[in-house]
């Protein structure tokens, strides 16, 4: 098996088939819903809140809410209340169990329920799967993190609708220190290998630093991309404002960081500081023309025709072409 990652891989060129980037289109179908961009924020506390999520989904954009000290019955109740969709987290415990049977209890319904633990490859992801089947049969599942292809084979089985990839590519996990193990350094090419036995989407989840990764992922088989560190130094993003030698910054913090969970116990997230750089909306803009030119870079009209693309690798022992056939 090949190993590569962003850094690691340039896409080749197809001839161009538009006179203009605009006629590119960016969008992405994920459920039953079609979104502007294949690009979510990540599901955690710096960089997510209720009124960016409504923000998101009042604007085109796919989300998915953290789970952590949040009120989910009343997020699905006041995202519903506003018109918008509902796009949650949970985790596999008792509590989560209960959350289902509140929203269940209140007729509430999201559409798309993420299922965000960290190893995601387990008995207890396979027991919410079903249950979520069992009680609120009409939100889309995405259930997540894995890294290989006899996870991603196990939780289709189980009946995700969906998986997310990546076990400690992200900029502020310290798995890959802490455990020995993971995706990160590798991530495009688990990504790729992954999506050779899947047959539902995948989400690409942890790594990218560019915006040129988004192609590069979808190239890869991912349907989506989520990003933390490139939404978390925004003006709107949730975490604190910091000063630094008269240059401002917000925190970014890993989900399993002592700063997230409130103790230091087993602990696989850190701290850092991104600088502020504008609003959100004009990232996403950014990243939305960013999207364009590589489908047009890829001779085509569609998010998709990215998949069509040759490749090379840069540096190592893999270095070479490599031809579609
Ligand atoms: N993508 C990634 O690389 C990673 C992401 N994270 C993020 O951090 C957040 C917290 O994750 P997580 O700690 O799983 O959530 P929780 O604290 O909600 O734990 C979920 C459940 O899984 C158990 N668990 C956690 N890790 C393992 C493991 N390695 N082996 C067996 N059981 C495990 C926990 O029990 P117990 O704690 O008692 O073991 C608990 O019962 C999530 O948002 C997650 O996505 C965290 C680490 C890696
Ligand atoms: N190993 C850990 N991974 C974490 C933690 N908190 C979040 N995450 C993952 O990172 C991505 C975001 O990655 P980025 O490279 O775009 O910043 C996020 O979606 C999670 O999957 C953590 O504490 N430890």
């Amino acid at each position: 098996m090949q190993i590569f990652d962003y850094d690691n891989i340039l896409l080749l060129p197809r001839k161009c088939r538009v006179e203009s980037r605009s006629e590119c289109d960016a969008s992405v179908t994920l459920g039953d819903r079609s979104f502007r961009l294949p690009v979510v924020p990540a599901n955690m506390k710096t960089v997510v809140d209720e009124t960016i999520s409504l923000w998101l989904a009042q604007n085109g954009y796919f989300y998915v809410m953290h789970r952590f000290d949040l009120d989910n019955v009343a997020f699905v109740r006041h995202m519903h209340a506003q018109g918008t969709f509902a796009s949650i987290s949970l985790g596999v415990k008792q509590a989560d169990y209960d959350t289902v049977d509140q929203l269940v209890a209140a007729g509430l319904v999201p559409e798309y329920i993420t299922i965000d633990i960290a190893h995601g490859h387990a008995d207890t992801v396979k027991n919410m799967i079903g249950y979520l089947k069992d009680k609120l049969p009409k939100s889309f599942v995405i259930a997540g993190n894995v890294g290989t292809p006899e996870a991603i084979i196990d939780l289709e089985n189980w009946g995700a609708d969906a998986t997310k990839v990546g076990i400690g590519p992200g900029k502020v996990c310290i798995t890959k220190l802490k455990t020995g193990f993971g995706t990160g350094g590798w991530q495009l090419s688990a990504l790729k290998w992954c999506a050779r036995v899947a047959t539902k989407p995948i989400i690409a989840d942890g790594g990218i630093r560019d915006h040129g990764d988004i192609a590069k992922s979808i190239r890869f088989g991912a349907s989506m991309v989520m990003i933390g560190s490139l939404f978390a130094g925004h003006e709107e993003s949730p975490g604190k404002t910091v000063e630094v030698d008269g240059v401002l910054f917000k925190e970014y913090y890993g989900s399993a960081s002592d700063f997230n969970k409130g103790e230091y116990k087993h602990v696989e997230g850190k701290r850092i500081l991104e600088p502020i750089k504008g609003k959100l909306a004009d990232t996403l803009i950014e990243m939305e023309q960013d999207v364009q030119s590589s489908i047009s870079y890829a001779g085509g009209k569609a998010l998709m025709d990215i998949r069509k693309v040759n490749y090379v690798t840069l540096g190592g022992a893999n270095e070479g072409e490599h031809l579609l056939m």
